[in-house]
Parts: C-alpha cells; structure tokens; sequence
C-alpha cells in the first residue's frame, strides 16, 4: 500500500476507535423488520416501484427489500449533496430513474432524513413524473428543528436520532463506514 493509503487506513482506524455507538446492530435490525412490516401493510398490493438513493440509501434498501416478501421492482437514482463534507450544499443529480414513474406506487429509500433537502426535491421530481402515489422510507431521520420544511417527515422512518454526524448502515464519514452494520458518531462532532 502507498504510504498515503496506509496513513488514511491509521486516521478512519482512530476514527473508529474513538467514535460513540449510538444505536446497536440489533436495533437497527428491529426497526428494519418494523419498516419492513409497515410498508408491507402499505405497498404489498401495488407491485410498488422501489428506488435506492445512491450512495447512501444501497444499505437500507438492501435490508429492506430482503424482508419484502412481495412483488415489486428496483432501480436507483442518483443526488448527492454532502459529497466529503458534513455541511449539506446544492443538490447534485448524478442520475435521476431512467424507468417511467407514469401511475406507479414509488417508494424512495435512503439512509437518513437530515434536512430533508434531498428526500423533498426527489419526492417533488417523482410526482412531477406522474407517479401515482410516492412514499419515502428512511432508516434514521435526524431530531433538530433545521428541516427544509417545517413537520417533514418520510413515509416510513426506522429511528429517530440525536443531532450529531452519524455514520455506518451507508452512512459515510469523510467516505468510509457506509459498511458498518450499527450507527456511529466520531468524537466532537
Ligand atoms: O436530509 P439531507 O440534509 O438532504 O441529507 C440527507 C442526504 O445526505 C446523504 O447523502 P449525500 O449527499 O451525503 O450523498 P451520499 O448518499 O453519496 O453519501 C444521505 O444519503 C441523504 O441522501
Ligand atoms: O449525519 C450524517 N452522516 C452522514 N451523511 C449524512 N448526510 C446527511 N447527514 C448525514
């Protein structure tokens, strides 16, 4: 490995080492299974059209669908607007769903409702699409009063978390952890 790869390795280690558990691998695992159950109530009959927000939303839409026992299908979508930082910026589509929304139940999955920012611009895009009706799912939605709007909330949310920077279940931070089965939040932030 390049002395800089291995430096980087040493830093996301210490990083690790030194973050807070703030939810466990077993919660996180019973608040998939609740979700799972609700959407379940609410989609199982409306062969619903499920896009993962990349990057973030591939883990919790990975732990969803594996509980949905229905028919349904799956593509993604693309927008990003953190990229390295903890700041939130402009949003980026990378890729917005090549597939037609026209009278489809769609639901949105991402790993966290934070400002909202994100989930609100591509809920409004799906509708704009002619969905029929548009859900969002989100593993963690963020307890602040900094939402895009006031009261806005996702569809289906799996747990409430405090205010810190969070990463792990496809949370990154500074790219790293997205991997990791549990949430965390580095040391000061
Ligand atoms: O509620 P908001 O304040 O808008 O933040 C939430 C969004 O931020 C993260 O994505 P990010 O822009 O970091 O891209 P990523 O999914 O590639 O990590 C996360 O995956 C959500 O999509
Ligand atoms: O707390 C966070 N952690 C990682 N990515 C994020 N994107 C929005 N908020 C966060």
């Amino acid at each position: 490995m390049t002395e800089e790869l291995t430096l980087a390795l040493k830093k996301a280690q210490q990083i690790l080492a030194d973050a807070d558990c703030l939810i466990t691998e077993e919660q996180i695992s019973a608040a998939f299974d609740r979700m799972a159950e609700d959407v379940t109530a609410e989609l199982g009959e409306r062969l619903p059209l499920i896009f993962s927000v990349m990057n973030g939303g591939l883990f919790a839409t990975s732990e969803l669908v594996k509980r949905l026992k229905f028919p349904l299908e799956m593509d993604y979508m693309h927008a990003t607007r953190y990229r390295m930082e903890t700041k939130g910026g402009e949003l980026d589509w990378r890729v917005s769903p090549q597939v037609s929304l026209k009278d489809r139940y769609v639901l949105v999955v991402d790993d966290i409702l934070d400002e909202g920012a994100t989930l609100a611009a591509i809920m409004e895009f799906c509708r704009a699409q002619g969905a029929a009706g548009v859900y969002s799912a989100v593993l963690v939605d963020k307890k602040h009063d900094r939402k895009a709007f006031p009261d806005l909330k996702a569809s289906f949310t799996g747990l409430e978390v405090e205010d810190r920077f969070l990463f792990g279940c496809g949370m990154d931070f500074q790219g790293y952890f997205r991997n990791l089965p549990a949430i965390y939040a580095p040391q000061g932030l």
